[in-house]
């Protein structure tokens, strides 16, 4: 069984559609990266396979249950860390992690928890007293503090300085290793390729591309560009398999020094999506 099927998704608000016919088939254990510009229907997307937004049509399975209809026994194997978690300021991490973990039948140590998101020297701290970024970690423990099969992270490392993020990404490589499947938001394409298994597109509603990293938008066909200097001018080519012009260039004595190779990174790929929306 696959860990979410869609097929047809649309969600229309008022006479709008912001999700307009998605199919979508994320398998157990992937980490499935959704990217899109805002206003997109990520999140929209993601609420409905949480089970908190209602969908206008289509048909949805997360872990075998229609989430419109799941109960409880189904919310406690997935985990979700929203875009705006609302937190319990007063509490301290330890209280609210802990008060969390009880909602769950086999739940990791709230400590346990707060370790994995790098937050134990704050574990006694108010949450109304960290930082933005300390209390996205905040977020992040309350979604893995369940043991869940499916993780959902809307945007999860906004907010994260760059140590934060890594630290982020060992840890969601570390629940994949598990087994967990995870369905993660983002705008940082760093993000998107350092994590995903494949990743989808999503522009006015749907689905404009479906695929790996490597190959997203035909990324992996795509030509090198090969710059060298070689007399006082500089000389640029496009090759699909630069090695020929390369072995020509090193004949010839070209100082290779002044030579770089450079393919569309994922961003190039997905401007020129987006893009092409327009
Ligand atoms: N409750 C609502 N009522 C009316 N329109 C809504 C509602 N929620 C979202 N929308 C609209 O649906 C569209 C998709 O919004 P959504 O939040 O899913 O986008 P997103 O891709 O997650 O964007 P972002 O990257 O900014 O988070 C937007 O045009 C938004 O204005």
């Amino acid at each position: 069984m696959e860990a979410i099927e869609v097929s047809g998704l649309r969600k229309t608000y008022r006479d709008r559609d912001a999700v307009a016919g998605i199919d979508l088939v994320v398998a157990r254990g992937e980490i499935f990266a959704l990217l899109g510009p805002n206003g997109a229907g990520k999140t929209t997307t993601v609420e409905i396979l949480e089970g908190h937004r209602r969908r206008t049509a289509g048909d949805v399975r997360v872990l075998g249950e229609d989430p419109g209809k799941a109960g409880s026994a189904w919310r406690s194997r997935i985990g979700i860390v929203l875009q705006d978690a609302d937190d319990a300021a007063d509490l301290t991490v330890y209280e609210m992690v802990r008060h969390i973990a009880g909602f769950y039948p086999g739940p990791r140590g709230a400590d346990e928890a707060i370790e994995l998101v790098g937050l134990t020297a704050k574990r006694n701290s108010k949450i109304r007293t960290l930082s933005g970024g300390q209390r996205r970690r905040v977020d992040v423990a309350l979604g893995i503090v369940g043991r869940p099969e499916l993780l959902f992270l809307d945007e999860p490392t906004t907010g994260f300085d760059p140590e934060a993020r890594r630290h982020f990404w060992d840890l969601i490589r570390t629940l994949a290793g598990d087994g967990t499947t995870i369905l993660l938001t983002t705008h940082y394409l760093d993000e998107a390729e350092a994590l995903a298994d494949r990743l989808a597109v999503i522009a006015d509603g749907r689905i404009v591309a479906e695929g790996t990293p490597a190959t997203l938008g035909g990324r992996g066909a795509a030509q090198a560009k090969v710059t060298w200097r070689e007399g006082g001018t500089v000389h640029t080519e496009q090759h699909t398999d630069p090695g020929e012009l390369l072995r020509r260039l090193l004949d010839d004595g070209v100082d290779l020094t002044t030579l770089t190779i450079t393919r569309p990174t994922l961003e190039d790929t997905y401007l020129s999506l987006i893009g092409a929306t327009r």
